[in-house]
């Protein structure tokens, strides 16, 4: 789970007082329009031939929110870049604006802009998927910038910030509002043949974002009733939106391209491709069976068929609902039937993981990456939102479609992300072998849309692993139909002060049994048991694992254990068979069970491994790896 708050690192606090002091003023002293262009173009002329920084966020600080516009271009006001106001959200009003320069790239893209007007101005647009032309707006283009906010950057420097995606669209060539100044010039042809080749040599170049506007521009300027043409054209703009993740785009465009005739098993191939994508496995079914249809041996649409009938088979074998519960937690997760310990409760492709394994950059890398996935995809878009925001405040038209663009907005996918993401390695199972760290071998975060409805308990009847994007939840424990399926949204700390204090974030106080048992402890009793588990603690820390270990040494350590249990206020963990499993308990469990084989105690031998197998599958969410555990306590495999 997310445990990166409140890492907002306020603006340095100089500039944030200057801010403050300009907010709602116009600014005083502005770079002339040359001065912009050339310092601009300066800063773009050595960045030609560097590798372009792939992974610069600008970072979300939700204390400065602004809400993402919501309405559409022909209901705002048109306003003059020489209007704009320091640091204010310019409510209601729009800013129609033509790049002048090529774009800088860097957290975003930054261009100089001018207005109707002749104006220039400096204009920041973050938070565009890479495979959108507003990352790479080229010189020339006209784009409308809803609510603009203005920003101050120090030194007579300002800036057009457009954080939130769909706050800002690329116009129509023949915009009704596009300013006559703007618009196309003699000699500039429109045609939808000259469309369609542009866009299939920018295909052919990769340039996907280009090929799909020119398509789009081919098929709003076709007027020749020409069915053929108008079917290659979403054929074409299916492939592209596919390849841009688009995946929504992608379906529809390859169902209007179907024409009934047999070369449809390409489109049924394309769109089920992007229905998995959407995790949408029943639909992505149906069109791999249709494309089978007319082709039965394609051994590609079989191979991903077979893939897809085990995404529907691991899902349909999971036993989730949600339900409302109108205690303290909000909405949880509930079993549906009885499931064992040791079983696979439900199982889940991410919304996103970002393939970053960086510990330093995930929380970035996964932000920059929801917001694109969202922005792309409504609906994905749809299920992320309905997730957990704390105390956000919404607007309630974050999903709208306004002006054919889903409305985004950035900070409240940012609190989303804080409150329902996890970490995981790239496979869980790798995490045991001896060698494994977490900087080298790297952890991710991502965000799970099942999986995010499950409330915390500190012991969970629930523990999750990773193998790649899938996640897999195991049952620790025998969880019984009607009961709330709970996993640990952070390890918990033995002392139960300092355990309520990591679910801050989360904005709420445990009160698991564990927790509820210790809130009775008087406060002599806590501090006591503090005392004692930190003597306990040291005591182990110098204890080196050996296999055997002299009675007199480990007498000190039960005594001390056997105080902290009888302090708690009652015994609430039996280890090996519920709660939290560590590997270091599989490994004792595994150990015991060797200890009694050898006394001839055959049915505890039985009992223990098979808690240890348990255990060790609810690690790593398979036990395949289970019989190379060496039950010798410091190594295996
Ligand atoms: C990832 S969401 C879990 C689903 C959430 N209950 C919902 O309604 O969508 C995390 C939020 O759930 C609530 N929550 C989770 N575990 C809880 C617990 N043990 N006690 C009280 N609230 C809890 C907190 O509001 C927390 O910020």
């Amino acid at each position: 789970m997310a445990n990166d708050q409140p890492a907002e690192t306020p603006r340095d606090d100089d500039l944030r007082l200057q801010a403050q002091a300009l907010s709602g003023k116009a600014p005083p002293r502005k770079a002339p329009r040359d001065i912009l262009v050339e310092t601009h173009n300066s800063h773009v002329q050595k960045q030609v031939g560097k590798p372009k920084a792939t992974n610069l966020v600008k970072k979300p600080i939700l204390a400065l929110a602004y809400p993402a516009s919501y309405k559409p271009v022909a209901e705002l006001e048109k306003m003059r870049l020489s209007e704009l106001l320091v640091e204010t959200h310019h409510e209601g009003k729009i800013l129609i604006l033509r790049t002048v320069t090529p774009p800088y790239q860097g957290a975003g893209t930054v261009v100089i802009v001018e207005d109707e007007h002749g104006d220039a101005d400096k204009m920041g647009i973050y938070n565009q998927s890479e495979r959108s032309i507003l990352s790479i707006i080229p010189e020339g283009s006209v784009v409308a910038v809803k609510e603009p906010y203005y920003k101050y950057n120090g030194q007579d420097d300002y800036m057009i910030c457009v954080d939130h995606p769909s706050d800002i669209i690329y116009l129509k060539f023949d915009d009704a509002i596009i300013p006559e100044k703007f618009q196309l010039g003699e000699g500039e042809t429109d045609t939808a043949a000259d469309w369609k080749s542009a866009g299939d040599k920018a295909f052919l170049t990769k340039s996907y974002p280009i090929s799909v506007l020119c398509y789009t521009r081919a098929l709003e300027t076709d007027d020749t009733n020409d069915a053929a043409f108008r079917t290659d054209l979403y054929a074409k703009r299916a492939g592209a939106n596919l390849i841009m993740k688009h995946y929504d785009s992608s379906i529809s465009d390859a169902k209007e391209a179907m024409t009934g005739k047999e070369t449809d098993w390409k489109l049924h191939f394309t769109a089920g491709r992007a229905a998995y994508a959407l995790r949408d496995f029943a639909r992505c079914k149906e069109f791999y069976e249709l494309a089978l249809k007319t082709k039965p041996d394609n051994p590609a649409v079989q191979q991903e068929l077979e893939n897809c009938l085990e995404r529907i088979k691991e899902e349909t074998e999971g036993v989730f609902n949600f339900k409302t519960w109108p205690a303290v937690h909000g909405r949880g997760l509930f079993a549906t039937r009885d499931i064992k310990a040791g079983e696979t409760v439900f199982c889940e492709k991410a919304v996103c993981v970002p393939n970053e394994f960086n510990l330093d950059h995930n929380s970035a890398a996964l932000f920059a990456n929801l917001v694109r996935t969202c922005h792309d995809n409504p609906s994905l878009h749809a299920k992320v939102l309905d997730l957990h925001a704390g105390s956000y405040k919404r607007s309630e038209h974050e999903s709208d479609i306004v002006d054919g663009v889903p409305v985004v907005d950035v900070f409240l996918l940012e609190s989303i992300r804080r409150k329902n993401c996890f970490s995981g390695p790239r496979i869980s199972d790798a995490m045991w072998q001896r060698r494994w760290s977490a900087r080298r071998d790297g952890m991710s975060r991502g965000l799970w849309a099942t999986a995010a409805y499950a409330n915390h308990s500190c012991v969970p009847n629930t523990n999750r692993s990773f193998i790649g994007d899938f996640l897999i939840s195991t049952a620790t424990m025998d969880i019984p139909a009607g009961a709330e399926i709970t996993h640990i949204y952070v390890a918990p700390r033995a002392i139960y002060p300092l355990r309520q204090q990591q679910f801050r974030n989360w904005g709420f106080n445990c009160e698991c049994e564990l927790c509820a048992t210790e809130a009775k402890s008087s406060a002599e009793n806590q501090e006591k048991r503090t005392k004692t588990l930190a003597e306990l603690e040291l005591l182990l820390r110098k204890k080196k694992p050996t296999q055997f270990q002299p009675d007199a040494s480990i007498r000190p350590i039960e005594s001390l254990a056997a105080s902290s249990r009888e302090r708690r206020g009652g015994q609430v963990v039996q280890g090996g068979k519920r709660g939290i499993t560590t590997f270091e308990v599989v490994k004792a469990l595994k150990f015991a069970s060797d200890a009694y084989a050898a006394l001839g105690e055959e049915d505890l031998a039985k009992e223990y491994i098979e808690a240890a197998r348990i255990g060790y599958k609810t690690l790593s969410g398979f036990d395949d790896h289970f019989a190379h555990v060496r039950a010798s306590p410091n190594s295996w495999i």
